[in-house]
């Protein structure tokens, strides 16, 4: 990632910056409480920096994306951190001057107040940029990087940094620091300095901020007397968060998230007395949280692997406030701390992936607004949460609760976190269902699936009027021969039958089929298990492509010879590759394509080789394994049908033909109705890696419907 060349520069200087923003914070806080005295006071103007740090999101936040698509990124970046550069330096500078503490602190305030309005217009400018200094795939690394750096470590070392700095001043200077080498001072001094290197590196180093955007050529245009007003250019943004589902998804679920954690750190310090614990129980739980959102965006990733970003957003959310849920019902201090850490983790990877998905999702011309309405927005759910939640908290009192003996304090701390967990899991909800790129898709399935590096693909959007029935079966079972009957029957009802098979049934399956089943030459190496897997799944893509999905949209019955059970029953059970693998790698052959009705006809393997031998053809490759191969393959395909009853009719290959004819046509003229009302099951379905085998539902087979073996 930091191979490129404009991304390394930004976030060498964004990492200075971020620490330096970080030292300001601490810094410009401790310093106008240093510059009162009184408890009462110190507190106050602690309090008030950040406060008024705060506050210009209120004022500004709306106006400050519109600036950040309608200027040179790269130059609205470089004015900003000048300005930055003057007002920190003059905050220290002012308190050289002796005109009072009074005056100093507010000045402090004024020039904090600026700096935080000034910052609301960087970074939705920043943020809008990086997205273009990149290619789309590596952004969620660049976000893991820029976050961790930004929230996991600048803030450490700036406040290792400060307490280093005040115990030198103190060693050199034999006393507490005076003047300018407070280290407040001197960290304000350095945040100063860091932004005008942010500014010279944006300007000299990284021209390529400044590239062309559709709306800001549209800017440039209207110079020449076609410019969009600033006022419509802000009701198109909101217009787009409102009507853009997935943009809606997002930003309501980051705000839930928000809404949350709010409420978390506003019922913190109360809730660690409901533990009965002690005070440094409020930061180890803080500290928790923190580690938990490292462990989110920097692991995140690497656990969820293929996971579809859009998915992941929502769960991450619903993660969050589940674990919100179980922080209010802790009894005990470990218990808090598992929730703190799930908490964080959760926040975390909906962070990373919010973030990713604004900046890879959203086109350039709005993305500077889009960014400006959450990054306001954000911090106002913050603020409204954390205090609506502190002040209820002391409403209500607690009660004891005795379950066993058990002392349980349900206190309203308590209940608040029950209520905002309860709110996040449906703002979480509610971002998936708006968000969902996989409809039909189930979730857990496809979150193990993508553990593994094997999600699960949405059915590819189809409609059939046809009706798909497959015929599977060991060697010599007889399914040439049923099938052949059921079309036979299905044709002189007056149906369209399409008879098919796999492999083979493509000009491209024909060469496929010639090399799975013909003997290897000596001398040559045998075909791999991995490689004959490919070769059948290869088959089936094109045979579902050109032949099965083209008859079954024109509403024919399409009767298959094998499909892809064989390739679960031989490539995973009899040669032994991962059921689950070759599952996979068939539902994305067929895009999800699944048969309304599998016949499997069962027999023993000794009598279907024989049949298969006294034809007098000989074996090919498949016929030529050992009985072990094909007793395992037998077993697979009774294990399936055992698995999806609904969906099979397994019979008796060994009994007569006529019998076993009827028995199909009984089931198959039930599921279709009359010849000129097709009823088509239901629509392809993705297929479930997840299904447990479950008992065979009684059918209308004729007695001839085997028994599940166990
Ligand atoms: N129920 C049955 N009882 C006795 N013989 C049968 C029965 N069904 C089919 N046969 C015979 O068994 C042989 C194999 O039948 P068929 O070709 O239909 O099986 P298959 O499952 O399609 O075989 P393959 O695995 O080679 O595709 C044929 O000679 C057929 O006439
Ligand atoms: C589709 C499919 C088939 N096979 C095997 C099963 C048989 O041995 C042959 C096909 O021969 P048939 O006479 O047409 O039945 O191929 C397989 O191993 N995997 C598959 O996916």
């Amino acid at each position: 990632m930091l191979r490129i060349r404009p991304f390394r520069r930004l976030w060498l200087v964004l990492g200075a910056a971020s620490f330096g923003d970080w030292l300001g914070l601490l810094a410009t806080s401790i310093f106008a409480a240093t510059q009162v005295s009184g408890d009462t006071a110190k507190g106050l103007a602690f309090g008030g920096v950040i406060a008024v740090r705060l506050l210009p999101a209120l004022l500004l936040g709306p106006v400050a994306g519109v600036l950040a698509d309608r200027f040179d990124r790269r130059l609205t970046m470089v004015v900003c951190d000048l300005l930055r550069f003057v007002l920190f330096a003059s905050i220290p500078l002012a308190a050289l001057l002796n005109i009072g503490g009074g005056l100093v602190v507010g000045w402090a305030a004024v020039a904090t107040f600026l700096i935080e309005a000034i910052t609301l217009i960087w970074i939705p400018a920043k943020e809008a940029a990086v997205p273009n200094l990149i290619p789309r795939t590596r952004l969620e690394v660049a976000n893991q990087l820029t976050l961790i750096t930004t929230y996991g470590v600048t803030p450490v070392l700036a406040a290792i940094s400060i307490a280093v700095l005040d115990r030198s001043v103190r060693a050199v200077s034999g006393g507490p620091p005076q003047g300018w080498n407070d280290p407040t001072q001197l960290a304000l001094y350095f945040n100063s300095l860091s932004r005008l290197a942010t500014a010279l590196v944006v300007f000299f180093g990284i021209r390529e901020i400044s590239g062309r955007s559709l709306g800001r050529e549209e800017g440039e245009e209207g110079e020449r007397g076609e410019r969009q007003s600033m006022l419509r250019q802000f009701v198109e943004g909101w217009r787009f968060i409102g009507k853009t589902p997935l943009i809606r998804g997002l930003v309501l679920g980051i705000f839930g998230a928000f809404a949350g954690g709010g409420v978390v750190i506003g019922t913190a310090n109360f809730f660690t007395k409901s533990l009965s614990a002690g005070e440094a129980a409020f930061y180890l739980l803080f500290g928790s949280i923190f580690i938990g959102l490292s462990v989110g965006i920097g692991l995140g990733p690497m656990i969820v692997r293929e996971m579809s970003r859009r998915r992941w957003f929502g769960m991450s959310i619903v993660l969050a406030s589940a674990s919100v849920l179980f922080l209010a019902g802790s009894i005990h201090l470990s218990m808090a701390i598992l929730g703190a850490v799930l908490v964080g983790a959760g926040a975390g990877m909906a962070f990373l992936s919010g973030t990713t998905l604004l900046g890879g999702e959203v086109a350039d011309e709005v993305r500077g607004r889009v960014f400006a309405v959450v990054q306001t927005g954000t911090r106002l759910v913050l603020i409204l949460a954390i205090s609506v939640s502190s002040l209820l908290v002391g409403v209500g009192g607690s009660r004891e609760l005795r379950i066993a003996d058990l002392g349980i304090s349900v206190s309203s701390t308590r209940l608040l976190l029950l209520v905002a967990g309860i709110a996040g899991i449906f703002a979480g909800v509610n971002a998936f269902r708006q968000m969902d790129d996989k409809p039909g898709v189930p979730v857990l399935p496809d979150l193990w699936g993508s553990i593994r590096g094997r999600p699960l693909s949405p059915a590819e959007p189809f409609t059939s009027t046809g009706a798909f029935v497959v015929f599977e079966g060991g060697e010599g079972a007889g399914k040439s021969t049923q099938l052949a009957a059921l079309a036979e029957t299905l044709r002189q009802e007056g149906r369209e039958v399409v008879v098919t098979r796999e492999p083979g049934a493509t000009d491209v399956g024909v060469r496929i089929r010639s090399l799975v089943l013909e003997s290897t030459t000596a001398g040559t190496a045998p075909l791999s298990p991995r490689a004959e897997a490919l070769l059948y799944a290869a088959d089936r893509a094109h045979h579902v492509a050109t032949v099965v999905r083209p008859a079954l949209a024109r509403g024919a019955v399409v009767i298959s010879d094998r499909y892809v059970d064989s390739s679960l029953a031989y490539q995973g059970a009899g040669r032994t590759l991962p059921v689950d693998e070759v599952s996979w790698l068939s539902a994305w052959a067929t895009g999800g394509l699944k048969p309304d009705l599998v016949v499997l006809l069962d027999v023993d393997p000794r009598a279907g080789l024989l049949r298969v031998t006294s034809r007098g053809a000989g074996k090919d490759r498949l016929e030529a394994e050992s009985l072990d191969f094909h007793d395992r393959v037998r077993d697979a395909f009774l294990d399936l049908a055992a698995a999806d009853p609904k969906r099979y009719l397994v019979l008796d290959g060994s009994g007569p033909v006529d019998q076993i004819a009827a028995a199909i046509a009984a089931r198959v003229g039930g599921m279709l109705g009359e010849p000129d009302a097709v009823v088509h099951p239901g629509p392809a379905k993705p297929i479930d890696l997840s299904a447990e085998p479950k008992t065979t539902a009684g059918d209308d087979s004729g007695g001839l419907e085997l028994e599940r073996r166990s």
